[in-house]
């Protein structure tokens, strides 16, 4: 069961560099912007259809009632590994399927705001990535699950955490994949498409997780929700001091 939590955990790590190449139109072979021609119709079916089947993956096998069922099939020590290999796929099938709508939007010339542009897309993924070490990497990628197995120990419990990102924002790893998508030097159709609809899916996402989260954790979620911002950190309010020093 460790090497099958460790492969689905590496082949997560290959897909999802990849990702970050495929969007940013950076480095890899073939981006967003690349691949076989279709036309405009059956592009966006295409890859309407390629999202939505991304979006199904990730939100149903997440939720506790498919994990309830799941593990009658699949061992609780690789339910997440197993989980973390699908989304792999779907992500990877996206990817490979993915039908280019090149045309730009926009296209910033100015040098130095590209690379601007472009510092400021990687870092909404370094924010995916450090909100996952913020909560538990491994945890999430179901690397500890197998481990724990390994070692013979009981299923960790689940806990509620509020590390410093997560007292900005209720969600900051998706923030980050909103800002790695929406902030480009240079949008296509294709990636304007790619952006609006994983927007909406990250809202509808959050729903279905807060859902669970109240589900497992009851009113310390529910008063988080209340002191926290969902995406968009709140404006520090000024203290009395400085608000009554202004002109
Ligand atoms: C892909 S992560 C995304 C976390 C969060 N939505 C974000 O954008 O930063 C999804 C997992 O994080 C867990 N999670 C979300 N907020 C959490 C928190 N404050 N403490 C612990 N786990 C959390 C959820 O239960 C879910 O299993």
């Amino acid at each position: 069961m460790t090497g099958y939590g460790m492969l689905a955990y590496g082949a997560f790590v290959v897909v999802f560099l990849y990702a970050i190449g495929w969007v940013e139109g950076l480095v890899v072979p073939r981006t967003i912007d690349e691949g076989p021609a279709a036309p405009t119709a059956v592009a966006v079916l295409v890859d309407l259809a390629l999202l939505s089947i991304f979006a199904v993956q990730h939100s149903v096998m997440a939720r506790p009632w498919f994990k309830r069922r799941w593990t009658r099939l699949v061992p609780p020590p690789i339910e997440r590994a197993t989980y973390v290999l699908c989304a792999t796929a779907a992500l990877a099938l996206v990817m490979w399927q993915w039908r280019p709508l090149p045309q730009q939007v926009w296209d910033v010339e100015t040098p130095w705001l590209r690379v601007v542009l472009y510092v400021v897309s990687l870092g909404g993924f370094a924010l995916v990535l450090t909100s996952t070490f913020a909560i538990d990497h491994f945890d999430l990628f179901g690397v500890r699950q197998v481990i724990r197995n390994q070692l013979g120990m009981p299923a960790a419990t689940v806990e509620f955490l509020t590390p410093r990102l997560y007292r900005i924002v209720r969600h900051p790893l998706y923030a980050g994949f909103l800002i790695a998508f929406w902030v480009a030097p240079t949008m296509s159709v294709g990636g304007l498409m790619f952006a609006a609809v994983t927007t909406v899916y990250v809202l509808v996402a959050v729903q279905f997780e807060e859902h669970d989260l109240i589900g497992t954790f009851g009113d310390r979620y529910r008063i988080y929700r209340t002191q926290v911002p969902m995406l968009v950190p709140r404006r520090r309010r000024m203290s009395p001091v400085r608000e009554l020093s202004r002109p």
